[in-house]
């Protein structure tokens, strides 16, 4: 059952997925060290480790927080780095004054650095862990002893380590699968609302204006129905080269529809969006794709409007487009600026591009 069941099990973009996953890791492993080491503190406190008690008082105290913050206000307290400190100081304390009886709660505190913390902390964490365990044990029990417990702890960590590796490459696969378009590679639409938001956002807060290109090819149905879907698809991906050969490293591109591309494009004016698009389409119409098939484009220009959503941006260029198609087609539409409800001006630059 899931413990976020608003945000995880209804995820609706990949991104969300990921965060809600890490969100339930976090939130069980807390919740069942929590169960685990309350009752430690009780027999420790009477065997009169205070010290120790008191590590593990803060353990407990950190969990409920974790818990609690995770739970009510959807935040990560302090970034979940007492549990991995909190966890390795108890368990080589413990080791120090329990021997053996300590020496057990080293292994699950060293599989828990690799869910906890990011791959690298958690190696550097769990090297100078397996250290200082190994030099506990070398003073703590004979020698054949101090030999078993440092290859098996350095044999957990490795485990744990390959574990949370492959679930981090997995997981970024994942997402990559989940937010690419398989035959061009270009962005889909479900990470489309999240960077027009962020885009949005630089807007609002720093005055600084994106504008998005949309692109779709004129008449691409003949060139299936001529050349065939296959011969179709190959111009699809030609054309995402010829486009990505135009853009910059912070550009995005989206297949958004079948022949329909979009480009986002941060810090832009519209000015210089309008150049990009007519761009791309000389070099779409310029040179025939796979040799032999000609064929144009159609585009529009717009400019993020202050104070407008994400939606009603692209609704703007989408009319844009919608216009530039019939208006002929091989051109580029700037939409205008969002304007207040009561005004009735055009929905567009009236001079064609
Ligand atoms: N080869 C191929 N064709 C696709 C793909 N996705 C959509 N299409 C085709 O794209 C064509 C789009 O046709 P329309 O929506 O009529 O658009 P159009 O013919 O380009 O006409 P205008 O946009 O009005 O200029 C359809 O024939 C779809 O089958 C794809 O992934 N591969």
């Amino acid at each position: 059952m899931s413990v976020f069941p608003s945000s995880d099990s209804l995820a609706t973009t990949p991104t969300l997925a990921v965060l809600g996953f890490k969100r339930q890791l976090v939130y069980h492993l807390h919740f069942w060290a929590f169960i685990a080491v309350a009752p430690l503190v009780l027999v420790q406190w009477r065997q009169d480790h205070h010290l120790l008690a008191m590590f593990l008082i803060l353990f407990c105290a950190n969990a409920v927080l974790v818990i609690g913050c995770l739970r009510y206000r959807n935040t990560y307290f302090l970034r979940g780095r007492l549990f991995p400190l909190l966890a390795v100081i108890s368990a080589v304390y413990s080791t120090a004054i329990n021997g053996h009886a300590g020496l057990y709660w080293s292994y699950p505190a060293a599989t828990a650095l690799f869910f906890l913390l990011p791959l690298r902390e958690a190696i550097g964490s769990n090297i100078v862990f397996v250290i200082t365990m190994s030099a506990v044990s070398f003073m703590k029990f004979p020698e054949p002893d101090f030999w078993r417990i440092t290859f098996s702890l350095g044999l957990t960590c490795l485990f744990a380590m390959i574990f949370a590796w492959l679930v981090g490459k997995l997981q970024e696969e994942l997402t990559r699968l989940a937010t690419t378009d398989p035959l061009t590679g270009c962005l889909n639409r479900t990470q489309l609302a999240d960077i027009l938001n962020s885009q949005i956002q630089m807007r609002e807060r720093y005055e600084r204006v994106s504008s998005l290109v949309l692109l779709d090819l004129d008449f691409f149905k003949a060139i299936n129905d001529q050349w065939g879907h296959l011969a179709g698809d190959k111009v699809l991906k030609e054309m995402t080269t010829r486009i990505r050969k135009r853009l910059r490293e912070s550009d995005q591109l989206f297949r958004i529809g079948g022949e329909e591309f979009m480009i986002v494009l941060p810090e832009t004016r519209e000015k210089d969006a309008d150049t990009l698009a007519h761009q791309l389409l000389t070099s779409i119409s310029s040179r025939p794709f796979l040799n032999d098939i000609k064929l144009t484009a159609s585009a529009s220009v717009a400019e993020v409007s202050q104070g407008e959503t994400w939606s009603v941006w692209l609704n703007r260029a989408d009319h844009a487009l919608y216009e530039a198609k019939s208006r002929g087609r091989n051109q580029v539409v700037n939409a205008f600026r969002s304007r207040p409800m009561n005004d009735q001006g055009p929905l567009f630059d009236p001079a064609p591009g």
